[in-house]
């Protein structure tokens, strides 16, 4: 199975984060790396590890591991000499930052294809570089299962220390989220600090988290995180450090013993509990909030889609290609939330939400789920695709599972295949056939975008009663609600007021009541 994989790899295209074809690249064996991993790591490639992988079919590593299937997976290590690994002392509880900084990324590849396992190591490095680390290589391991010791396989696991020694990495990041004693194990044979998918993502949250009700919701999927894993967070590395580090010589030296983990667990409980209490309040508000929008009956439209989708961009472009609307209904609307119109004048909500990304982490799934409700209650949902993504379907399928954790499969879903600009066409048109309702834009250059903006006018609920009234001049704020909300159909000024013909929702109907001029 090897062979067709190779050959497979020779002739594929050009690899579009190095810029070579994976034939042209030095180190034959190291290639696989390189690919997913692109310039940085092919400049550190190691040409003396070329000769090792294209043997006979047997090389050193087949003692180490017996499921391993593939040569150019085995071979997925190399060392550059010349650089040295610091022992750092992590047994302080630190959660908050993880400080990455020279990473080696780890991960064990069971079933898809070799392009899907590529895939994930790429955007595992692209998750480690938005976290803020410099991406020095990546390891992969063709394996049944990851090992239940030490993820990857031991023989794996004592050559991802030399590429670490090799390297100078102070943290190896592994593509999946660690059971406790895992990390531990595999930090103990590494002997830096290891951390996880689950972990980096946390952290780039954290970074990221702006409002108050996002930080206190990521603090807690951080401290659920970190609980059952308090015992051991860095105490491997105080075994590294000797007694120097375990040896208790002020706060931050000493080694997480008993009564400390025991007081960092009360500790994060009652932070917990506290947190839990804010963000039920907080919810409280923007319920409110919520409830307030959808009484004055302003159909809404969610964007949602994968991280890097273009929500952002498609949010900017759509609300200034409709006109913005005066922030005067709303006065407390979340920065997600933008007011903007349809083609035909009639005003709706444009909601941007937190980018999904696979396998998201559960902590946060159930953290995020109040931020997604906004996406349940919406009338239309904007699925957003980057139609350039190696694997777009990949990501609709990551979304919508994402999407049914929290209940929001009963919108209406339109998919918007986003960066038509670079994208394939042949890819977009897959894409548009596949799905029932799809349209292709670039929010870049506004391609596509007139038809999104019909799609969302055609899609919205309208009004639905017709009404010819006669608002005395007294009542130009229910003239101006009948522009926002309503459809207008016709508007003539007379001497008593300004005679109104619309088609308006139910509950403006019952307010234009007493101004009834006569039914259409
Ligand atoms: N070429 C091209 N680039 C685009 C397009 N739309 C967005 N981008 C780029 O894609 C990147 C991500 O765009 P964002 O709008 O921030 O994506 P997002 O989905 O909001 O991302 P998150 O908030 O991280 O989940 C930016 O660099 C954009 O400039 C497009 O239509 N064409
Ligand atoms: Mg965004």
């Amino acid at each position: 199975m090897s062979e067709p994989l190779r050959d497979q790899h020779a002739t594929d295209e050009p690899d579009e984060t190095s810029g070579a074809t994976a034939s042209e690249q030095p180190g034959g064996a190291d290639r696989h790396v390189e690919r997913v991993l692109g310039r940085r790591a092919q400049a550190l490639a190691d040409p003396d590890r070329a000769s090792e992988g294209y043997g006979d079919g047997h090389d050193r590593y087949d003692d180490y591991d017996g499921d391993q299937l593939d040569r150019e997976e085995r071979s997925a290590l190399r060392r550059v000499a010349g650089l040295s690994t610091e022992l750092e002392d992590v047994t302080e509880v630190e959660y908050r930052r993880l400080r990455l900084e020279r990473v080696v990324l780890a991960s064990v590849w069971s079933d898809g294809t070799a392009e899907d396992a590529e895939n994930s190591l790429r955007e595992l490095a692209a998750l480690a570089e938005t976290a803020g680390s410099h991406v020095l290589a990546g390891v992969l391991q063709r394996r049944q299962r990851p090992d239940p010791g030490t993820y990857l396989g031991s023989g794996k696991a004592a050559e991802l220390r030399d590429v670490v020694l090799a390297e100078g990495a102070d943290t190896v990041v592994c593509d999946t989220e660690l059971a406790p004693s895992q990390r531990r194990a595999l930090e103990d044979v590494v002997k830096v600090k290891v951390i996880d998918r689950t972990a980096l993502i946390l952290d780039i949250f954290a970074q990221h988290a702006k409002s108050k009700e996002g930080k206190a919701q990521v603090e807690l999927a951080q401290l659920q995180y970190l609980l059952p894993r308090l015992r051991g967070w860095g105490e491997s590395m105080s075994r590294q450090a000797g007694g120097q580090a375990a040896g208790g010589q002020g706060m931050g030296s000493r080694g997480p013993g008993e009564t400390k983990i025991e007081l960092d667990r009360r500790r994060i409980n009652s932070r917990i509990a506290k947190l839990k209490r804010e963000l039920a309040g907080m919810k409280t508000h923007r319920d409110t909030r919520r409830s307030a929008r959808r009484s004055h009956q302003v159909p809404s439209v969610a964007i949602a889609g994968y991280t890097n989708a273009g929500k952002s961009t498609l949010l900017n472009r759509l609300t200034h290609a409709g006109v913005l609307v005066d922030n005067q209904l709303f006065a407390t609307l979340d920065t997600t939330v933008r007011r903007a119109e349809t083609t035909d004048g009639r005003e709706y909500t444009l909601v941007d939400t937190v980018g999904f990304v696979r396998a998201l982490p559960h902590q946060l799934v159930e953290a995020f789920r109040s931020t997604l409700e906004e996406v349940v209650d919406a009338d239309l949902l904007l699925h957003v695709v980057d139609g350039s993504h190696p694997d777009p379907e990949g990501q609709i399928s990551a979304v919508r599972a994402v999407l049914a954790d929290v209940d929001a499969t009963d919108v209406k879903e339109v998919v918007v295949v986003n960066k038509a600009d670079l994208a394939d066409p042949e890819v977009v048109d897959r894409i548009l056939r596949q799905e029932r309702y799809a349209v292709a834009v670039s929010a870049r250059t506004g391609e596509g975008v007139p038809e999104l903006m019909q799609v969302v006018a055609d899609e919205l609920p309208r009004p639905d009663i017709d009404v010819e009234v006669l608002l005395p001049y007294d009542r130009g704020d229910l003239v101006s609600r009948v522009h926002d909300e309503a459809e207008v159909l016709a508007e003539t000024y007379e001497g008593e007021g300004t005679h109104l013909r619309a088609r308006v929702h139910p509950d403006l109907a019952a307010e234009l009541d007493p101004f009834l001029a006569a039914t259409a």
